[in-house]
């Protein structure tokens, strides 16, 4: 078994990996006084990997966390992997292809393994990635903004007017501070998306794919008008397409 891991910059996400057989995602919240022991017991009832295959944008802490664990419960070196500037069909767009986000390039390249044809990328974490592949596998590049809910932190810091709830509901004319803000937050990513699937076949003159995927996902999909893909994991099935070392 292959140990898979997507670590992000809110949640930690693994899996094991058999050839055979749907990749079932658990998950924690890393608390960072104790992110050693937490992820100690979270992993000591996993079964024995063979590897540990890492997809991280997290912080150098957590990353040598995640090392240490796995070295001092399994002995094994965690492999964590990193954007290249080509891979199993998909051609990395950016001018520096090892600065692209990683879990950018996963989703990318799990993405493209299952359509192989026009497709937009979109990742709906702590922040929002967008990113575009055409029908060749090129990637022309993506945007990044941020994630819902760091939208409405950001609104309940820099004011003095808002206080953050968490009752708010999305709707099109909002008559009070919590509708407003969900929903100015909610459509503001929904309209970026829209938007950018516009462009994308104004510019191309095609109809890409358009797969969303990350924690923000099933609170987002009701909203949109154009059609699009949920695939729950998409970070995690590129490492699991990677661990197959077959390009
Ligand atoms: N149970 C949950 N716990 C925390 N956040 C959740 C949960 N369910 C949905 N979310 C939403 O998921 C978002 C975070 O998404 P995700 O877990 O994909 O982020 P992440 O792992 O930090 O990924 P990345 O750093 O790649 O963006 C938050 O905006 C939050 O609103
Ligand atoms: C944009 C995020 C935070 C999304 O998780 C991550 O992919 C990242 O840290 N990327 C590095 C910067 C870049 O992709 O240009
Ligand atoms: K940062």
């Amino acid at each position: 078994m292959i140990l898979l891991v997507d670590s992000g910059n809110s949640r930690l996400k693994w899996a094991p990996f058999n050839a055979y057989g749907e990749i079932e995602a658990r998950v924690l919240i890393p608390d960072l006084d104790r992110f050693d022991a937490q992820l100690t017991a979270a992993w000591s009832v996993t079964d024995i990997p063979q590897r540990v295959l890492v997809s991280t944008v997290s912080s150098e802490k957590v990353n040598r966390t995640i090392q240490t664990v796995s070295k001092e419960l399994w002995g094994i070196d965690a492999e964590f992997v990193r954007s290249t500037q080509s891979l199993f069909g998909v051609t990395n767009g950016y001018d520096t292809p090892e600065k692209l986000g990683v879990d950018r390039w996963m989703a990318m390249l799990a993405a493209w393994k299952d359509y192989e044809r026009e497709t937009i990328v979109v990742d709906c974490g702590t922040a929002v990635t967008i990113d575009c592949l055409n029908g060749a596998g090129q990637h022309l590049g993506g945007l990044i903004t941020p994630g819902v809910q760091m939208m409405q932190e950001v609104l309940g810091k820099n004011t003095s007017g808002i206080e953050l709830s968490s009752r708010g509901q999305v709707g099109q004319w909002a008559r009070n501070t919590d509708d407003a803000i969900v929903s100015g937050s909610v459509q503001s990513v929904v309209a970026l998306i829209e938007r950018v699937v516009a462009q994308y076949k104004h510019e191309l003159e095609s109809e890409p794919v358009v797969v969303i995927t990350g924690g923000d996902a099933s609170c987002l999909l009701p909203y949109f008008r154009i059609t699009i893909r949920h695939d729950h994991e998409l970070v995690l099935k590129g490492l699991a397409l990677l661990s197959t070392g077959i390009e």
